[in-house]
């Protein structure tokens, strides 16, 4: 396997390749461009006008998204997947890598489009690093840009994966797109009714990319789930171009944010189970947190939560209320 291959063992170890572009066999550029980040160019003649940015490791803790992405590059640098599409991989932030926690000082996936600007410290200069190399990545015009950002949730869930689609000016999810998600083993998609600062924020706000954060399903281990394995499968078929043309019909089931629950002091109090799951059911009128006199009563018919987390930085999100959408809706 080419040296290129290890690409995850050199970012975890701060080390550069001896040779920063590398050639498999078949012809296949491996170009290592920066910390934690690979350029992947199918031989001339084989591509076929798709740009896909794979991002894992943007919160450190999540591991099945990185050990996904590291078997993918393995893969790649052995010549068992011939792309027919440019790949930008990146392991986001490998700080966070290191110590195996979700952020080092700021949540990175919440400091693009300029939000990165307002703090200090590695998390502000990798996002504004990792906004460079995507902007230099998708500045080819004419090709078709998707990107998903790979995360994998903290607590099992109802919806074994699922997607979360970022707002944006003029519309969101496309039919295509969501069939697409439909083939790659995706349950459901929750869409955004407002604008946000992570990184498929980013790239589908500034590069009207076909962008999604995606959450795999979690495991126990080195080991990946049967339905991170089917992902996988599809993923390669679509990045070897041998992608089943979806019909529209084929679609996840969609939900849309009814609340954000935001953690305004120490005092925030979550009241639910530890154990619960996401996606479970918000019985009406049930309290859902309360925080310094303020309390968040559930007023919306079949609310689900999603993402509950007590231990975050005041002024960020501790939960989401989250509603299933009727296809007219979208
Ligand atoms: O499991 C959790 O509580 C968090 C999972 C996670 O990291 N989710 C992403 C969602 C990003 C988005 O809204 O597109 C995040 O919080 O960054
Ligand atoms: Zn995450």
């Amino acid at each position: 396997m080419l040296a290129i291959g290890k690409l995850l063992e050199l970012t975890l170890a701060g080390r550069e390749p001896c040779e920063k572009v590398q050639l498999t066999p078949r012809g296949v550029k491996l170009h290592w461009l920066a910390e934690g980040a690979l350029l992947v160019s199918p031989p001339s003649g084989q591509d076929q006008g798709v740009d896909l940015v794979l991002s894992a490791g943007i919160h450190g803790n999540e591991l099945i998204p990185i050990h996904f992405l590291d078997r993918l590059i393995r893969a790649l640098a052995r010549g068992d997947v011939q792309p027919r599409a440019r790949l930008l991989l990146l392991f986001a932030n490998p700080a966070a890598m290191r110590r195996m926690v979700r952020y080092i000082e700021h949540d990175l996936n919440r400091l693009f489009l300029g939000a990165h600007a307002d703090v200090w410290g590695g998390e502000a200069i990798r996002a504004s690093e990792l906004e460079a190399l995507v902007g230099g990545f998708f500045s080819v015009s004419g090709r078709q840009r998707r990107h998903y950002d790979l995360h994998s949730a903290m607590r099992p869930s109802r919806l074994a994966q699922f997607a979360i689609c970022p707002w944006r000016e003029g519309g969101g999810a496309q039919p295509d797109a969501l069939a697409r998600l439909h083939g790659l083993a995706i349950d459901g998609v929750l869409l955004q009714r407002q604008t946000s600062s992570t990184l498929s924020a980013m790239t589908a706000t500034l590069h009207g990319a076909e962008a999604f954060t995606l959450e795999l399903a979690e495991g126990k281990g080195e080991d990946l789930p049967p339905a991170v394995l089917q992902f996988e499968q599809e993923l390669i078929a679509m990045i070897e171009g041998r992608e089943l043309p979806a019909g529209a019909e084929a679609q996840p089931q969609l939900l849309s944010i009814s609340r954000e629950v935001i953690k305004r002091s120490s005092r925030f109090r979550l009241c639910l189970p530890a154990d619960i799951e996401n996606f479970a059911p918000l019985p009406l009128g049930s309290l859902l947190a309360e925080d310094d006199g303020m309390r968040w009563v559930v007023d919306e018919p079949d609310a689900r939560i999603l993402f509950p987390m007590a231990d975050v930085a005041e002024g960020q999100r501790a939960a989401l209320i989250v509603v299933p959408l009727e296809q007219s809706d979208k």
